[in-house]
């Protein structure tokens, strides 16, 4: 029997219905979520997913605004835009499309977006928080194949998990999140000498590598549930991931398509973390007008 598609579309929309009423509720209380997207330079790709990033937002009752700049724009110049989004009230997350022109560091612009606005989850700071197991904003691709792998019912406890790719954004923090869920985790990469023989043992693979065909139904144990996080273009130009669909789609026991799987679900996330973001502030803005009782109001007692 072939595999079961986890549908990223569908788990998309019922999640971002949920997040439409927290939306609606936060706006009732005077707190609308606010996303700032800021694009630099015309990469054609980067344009395509700013706008869907644009469109999710209106989509679920959010405040938006999209910043787009020349790609000479000075480094300085990004980050006064940065320090002034940290410092408005209407934005709850700020995100930075990648990849940015080589004259300005990725690093720094990250570290620039307060903490409280991360909602990609990027800096080092949401890193060390995701490490600790403190709450803090998660990479949303990764949190997406998380509640991708939820949707199948599979308890991740003492399953074997094995990850494909070791990026910064999505191989590391993902191996971290599966960790959480109690998994044994294996991280493979480009220096690993046969994927396949940590591929067979995996009760649960996410592929994260960006290269087409790097999974194969000989690597995948039977009944196993398959992640595809790539994003490749076959030879006639058709979008496809890290896997080789139709072979491991006869061996797994669910498996995340491409398109439809992963990417929605990247946007959802973001979607997500944006609405808790506004949650806290609109928490924070409570608590000042009426600490709750016990509490020491800031200043001490004087
Ligand atoms: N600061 C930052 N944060 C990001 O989250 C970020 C980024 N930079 N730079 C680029 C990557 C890429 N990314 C995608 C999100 C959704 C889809 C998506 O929805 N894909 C659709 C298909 C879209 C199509 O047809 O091209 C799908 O898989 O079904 C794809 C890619 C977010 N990124």
């Amino acid at each position: 029997m072939p595999a079961q598609l986890i549908d990223g579309v569908r788990l998309s929309q019922q999640l971002r219905a949920e997040i439409g009423t927290r939306a609606a509720t936060l706006a009732a209380a005077g707190q609308q979520p606010g996303l700032a997207v800021i694009l630099v330079g015309e990469d054609p790709a980067s344009q395509v997913y700013v706008r869907n990033k644009v469109k999710a937002c209106g989509d679920v009752g959010f405040h938006s605004v999209l910043e787009k700049y020349e790609s000479d724009l000075s480094e300085a110049a990004l980050l006064a835009r940065i320090a002034a989004l940290n410092e408005d009230p209407a934005i709850h997350g700020i995100l930075v499309q990648m990849p940015l022109p080589r004259h300005i560091s990725p690093s720094k612009v990250i570290e620039a977006i307060a903490t409280a606005k991360d909602v990609d989850g990027y800096s080092v700071l949401s890193a060390g928080e995701l490490v600790a197991n403190l709450p803090g904003f998660r990479p949303c691709t990764p949190y997406g194949c998380m509640k991708l792998i939820e949707s199948t019912g599979t308890d991740l406890r003492g399953k074997h998990a094995v990850v494909i790719g070791r990026s910064n954004t999505v191989g590391k923090p993902m191996a971290l999140l599966l960790l959480q869920a109690n998994a044994t985790v294996t991280i493979c990469h480009s220096a690993t000498p046969d994927l396949g023989v940590h591929t067979r043992q995996a009760d649960v693979v996410v592929a994260a590598v960006g290269r087409r065909n790097t999974l194969t139904a000989d690597m995948v144990k039977p009944g196993a549930i398959v992640i595809d996080v790539g994003m490749n273009r076959d030879d006639a130009g058709k979008l496809c991931g890290d896997v080789d669909f139709a072979g491991v789609r006869e061996v797994a026991s669910h498996i995340t398509p491409v398109p439809g799987g992963v990417g929605p679900m990247t946007i959802t996330m973001l979607l997500m973390n944006t609405v808790e973001s506004a949650e806290r502030a609109l928490g924070k803005h409570q608590e000042r007008l009426a600490p709750p009782a016990g509490m020491v109001p800031a200043g001490g007692i004087a």
